[in-house]
């Protein structure tokens, strides 16, 4: 039974050092954070629980009215706290680029005076474990600090002012006056090694700032909602690790899809899918070094047996990622399971090679130099989808129903043999043409003789069955047929007839029970902007702006937006920020950008 009333999702701001990531309230409570990388356990679980699942606060104790913003391009949020007897500012950050894993807070006062409540409390292992906690004083210490331990992880709290233990809490009250400033840091080091000594914090911040200015200068966006398309960016750059390349889905696990539901699932994994759809919007907006790094993950990550590629890898590139359910945690609005690790890791999704062919070819278009090693990994990988295209799959929604011959996945197969062609064609690339032409042009035979529905006109689902999928809205993305055939306007009329909810896309319809889970969910961020991305393709320009204005309005005060919406509630739902939703916000933003362009040049005469 869960009293404890959850901190609506979009109230949450990120704060990141591109190794991990934690989730802060508009509070001031830091209530998700995993030390060191994205994947390892939560020392800081309140997201999932209660405050006693671990969090760290830092806010005022009297009710107030709290504004926030990111400085300048990067993740240092900054929130004023106004109340009845004055105004803080508090800067949240985790300084980038040093190689260490801190987190920096620092209370300054405006005017007035308030009264601030510090509370650090730590439960390693997602909640569970209270560790050993210490107050000491010492040479190696440097001053006062307090340190936690359990097992291989160790935290290290340094302040101006530290809490005192309660009950297995540390917590303090104190007064901050205007011009008065505390400062505090908290810092994770495995726990056989000595504490790692102070930060420079003025300088971290400065430099933080600094490298954060100087990447989203290199956007070459320039289109509309450029604002949000830049902090979109940077959201996307927070979720890769800057050493291993490789891109986590969102930084959460078990936001649920469907409040108190079991739609429960761990992103903090680099899904093939999402990380080439990400990598296609950094792309396209000039960030081709980014591709670069992901490209070199991707080959470590699937190097071997061709046999044996998986949909989706740990950050670092490992394997294995079982699903397990915390059975301690209650969950986040008591939604349970609390899952960690993905069994969808096990699934056969046979579009994840057409999305990363498309990715990797439109890196080359934009200057990633063509690498002997990438090609002879894309040849082998689309020489085993050749044997093995025709077999059912979980589709790109990973369903855990029977598996289907989904129509989008098969619309990537021809994605892939087609970008496999244009290696040849365009590229220069060695490879069996004829073979990848014969497959190509079958593959697209078969979508249109099974994959269509002419009753209706309109693509369906899967082979069996009448049902429509928000999935199909990439067919004139991918190329598979041009913007203007019938059969594509047909499907974006049938789409938009049977998936709109409240003026927001579904994926699927549920009812159907394709997915082979129980309960329900709400409209999909990242169709929607499909929608949008459709709809510009298409010419129907007017209602692409439309829905892109809906759908921008959705995105918190700092810019953030997670996996799916809740129109009746006005709520943001499942994992946050998601790279999805981002992700697929930039490429609606040039589609649209794009169209809008088109448009100018027709009624200034300029095009035929
Ligand atoms: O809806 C059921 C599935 O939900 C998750 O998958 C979704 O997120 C993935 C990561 O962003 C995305 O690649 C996929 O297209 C989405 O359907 C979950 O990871 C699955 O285990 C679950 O079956």
């Amino acid at each position: 039974m869960v009293t404890h009333a959850p901190t609506p999702i979009e109230e949450y701001a990120l704060l990141g050092d591109t190794e991990t990531a934690a989730l802060v309230s508009r509070a001031g409570s830091i209530d998700w954070l995993c030390l060191p990388r994205f994947d390892s356990t939560a020392c800081f679980a309140a997201l999932l629980g209660t405050p006693e699942h671990g969090r760290w606060l830092l806010g005022p104790l009297a009710p107030a009215k709290s504004t926030r913003r990111y400085v300048e391009n990067s993740f240092v949020l900054e929130t004023i706290h106004e109340t009845d007897t004055g105004a803080v500012k508090v800067l949240d950050l985790m300084p980038l680029g040093d190689g260490r894993a801190d987190i920096v807070r620092s209370v300054e006062g405006l005017h007035g005076s308030v009264t601030m409540r510090h509370e650090w409390v730590v439960r390693f292992d997602y909640g569970k474990v209270r560790p050993w906690v210490s107050h000491g004083t010492g040479h190696r210490l440097d001053g006062d600090v307090i340190t936690a331990v359990a097992g291989p992880d160790m935290l290290v709290l340094r302040g101006s002012r530290l809490p005192h233990p309660r009950d297995g809490v540390h917590e303090d009250e104190f007064e901050v006056t205007a011009g008065q400033t505390h400062t505090f840091s908290t810092t994770w080091f495995p726990s056989y090694e000595q504490v790692p000594p102070p930060l420079d914090i003025d300088s971290r911040v400065a430099e933080t700032i600094r490298v954060s200015n100087e990447w989203a200068q290199r956007c070459t966006y320039e289109g509309p909602y450029r604002e949000l398309v830049v902090r979109s960016l940077l959201t996307l750059r927070g979720m890769t690790h800057s050493r291993f390349g490789g891109i986590v889905a969102a930084p959460t696990t078990s936001l649920p899809e469907d409040f108190g539901g079991e739609r429960n699932w761990d992103y903090r994994y680099c899904w093939l899918r999402d990380a080439s759809l990400t990598l296609e919007a950094l792309v396209a907006s000039g960030y081709v070094d980014e591709a670069r790094l992901w490209r070199n993950w991707l080959l470590r990550a699937v190097a071997g047996d061709p046999e044996d590629l998986q949909i989706m890898y740990a950050i670092n590139g490992s394997r294995r990622l079982p699903e397990r359910t915390l059975d301690h945690l209650p969950g986040y609005a008591g939604s349970t399971p609390v899952r960690i690790g993905n069994g969808a890791v096990d699934q056969r999704q046979s579009d994840v090679l057409g999305e990363v062919m498309i990715a990797l070819d439109e890196a080359r278009a934009k200057g990633l130099e063509v690498s002997t090693q990438s090609w002879a990994m894309q040849r082998a990988l689309v020489q085993n989808l050749a044997q093995h295209w025709q077999e059912p799959d979980n589709g790109l929604w990973e369903i855990r129903g029977e598996p289907q011959h989904f129509t989008h996945s098969r619309v990537m197969v021809w994605a892939a043999f087609d970008r496999a062609v244009r290696g040849i064609e365009k590229w220069g690339l060695d490879g069996p043409l004829e073979q990848w032409r014969e497959l190509r042009d079958q593959v697209r035979d078969e979508v249109l003789a099974k994959g269509f529905d002419a009753d209706r006109n309109t693509f369906t689902q899967h082979y069996d069955t009448t049902e429509v999928d928000a999935s199909l809205l990439l067919i004139p993305l991918v190329g598979f047929l041009p913007p203007d055939d019938p059969r594509v306007l047909g499907t974006l009329t049938a789409v938009e007839q049977d998936l709109m909810r409240e003026g927001f896309l579904l994926r699927y319809r549920t009812e159907t029970g394709v997915d082979g889970l129980s309960g329900d969910e709400h409209p999909f961020l990242a169709c929607s902007w499909w929608l949008v991305s459709a709809y510009a393709v298409c010419g129907q320009v007017d209602k692409a702006r439309e829905l892109m204005d809906r759908l921008v309005a959705l995105f918190n005060d700092v810019g953030l937006i997670s996996e799916e919406y809740d129109p009746h509630e006005q709520r943001m739902v499942g994992n946050f920020p998601q790279a999805f939703s981002h992700l697929t916000f930039i490429g609606a933003a040039h589609a649209l950008a794009e169209a809008e362009a088109k448009g100018a040049a027709h009624a200034g005469g300029q095009l035929p």
